[in-house]
């Protein structure tokens, strides 16, 4: 059986928290891309935390991108399974000017909560990366955007996706690097008491061991 992590909303906070550090005094995004639906509810965290004294906030962009499918199992109950294909279920809109001048030359953070298989996340650099060189062409400007990343759980396996290397050296930050568990996110939990004390009694259980 997969082993479950449950992660509450406590643990999301204080990860955000502790990942701004090392994000903010290595990287300073101009701009983060949340990953939906999981990065939203980390981006939105990370900014009070990027946040600098007489700065505005770091705006936060969405793109919805789909990997996972809730499939029926053989005892009928939902299950999460990893699907074959990428959809994009939201992008950005490159039309609106102050969006695609926001995309050239800047450093941006592409945020999601789970670096699983890397599928996704390899589907979004891509992706970004030719809509960079397409606004650069349009705008006529030559200046680079640096890509980094930014999630909470990073699974420690083979991968199924790659990245560019300049990301995975120096502009990558997991706030925790786990096994290949099923993370439990509070965002996904129907009855959050019973996910916030099944979190509870896995914490006591390895305090016990
Ligand atoms: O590394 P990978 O194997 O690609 O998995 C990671 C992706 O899986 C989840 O998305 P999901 O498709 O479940 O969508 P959701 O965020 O809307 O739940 C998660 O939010 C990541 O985007
Ligand atoms: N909630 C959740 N979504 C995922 N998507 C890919 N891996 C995971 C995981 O471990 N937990």
């Amino acid at each position: 059986m997969v082993e479950k992590l449950y992660v509450t909303y406590n643990d999301v906070h204080k990860l955000c928290q502790e990942s701004a550090i090392p994000i903010l005094s290595e990287f300073k995004p101009d701009l983060m891309i949340a990953i939906g639906g999981g990065g939203y509810v980390p981006a939105r965290i990370l900014r009070s935390f990027l946040k600098q004294p007489g700065s505005p906030n770091i705006p936060i962009q969405a793109i919805g991108l789909s990997l996972y499918e809730q499939l029926p199992n053989a005892a009928d109950q939902v299950v999460e399974q990893v699907g074959h294909k990428v959809t994009r279920t939201q992008w950005l809109d490159l039309t609106a000017l102050g969006s695609m001048k926001n995309l050239v030359g800047k450093r941006i953070l592409i945020v999601d909560e789970v670096d699983d298989t890397r599928t996704t996340l390899e589907y979004a650099v891509k992706e970004l990366q030719k809509d960079v060189e397409e606004v650069r062409a349009k705008l006529g400007v030559d200046e680079k955007t640096e890509f980094g990343i930014f999630v909470l759980h990073n699974k420690d396996k083979q991968k199924r996706g790659t990245l560019p290397e300049d990301v995975t050296n120096g502009r990558y930050w997991a706030a925790r690097t786990v096994g290949d568990e099923w993370i439990c996110y509070p965002w996904e939990a129907i009855d959050i008491d019973e996910h916030d004390a099944n979190a509870a009694a896995a914490l006591a259980k390895k305090s016990q061991a």
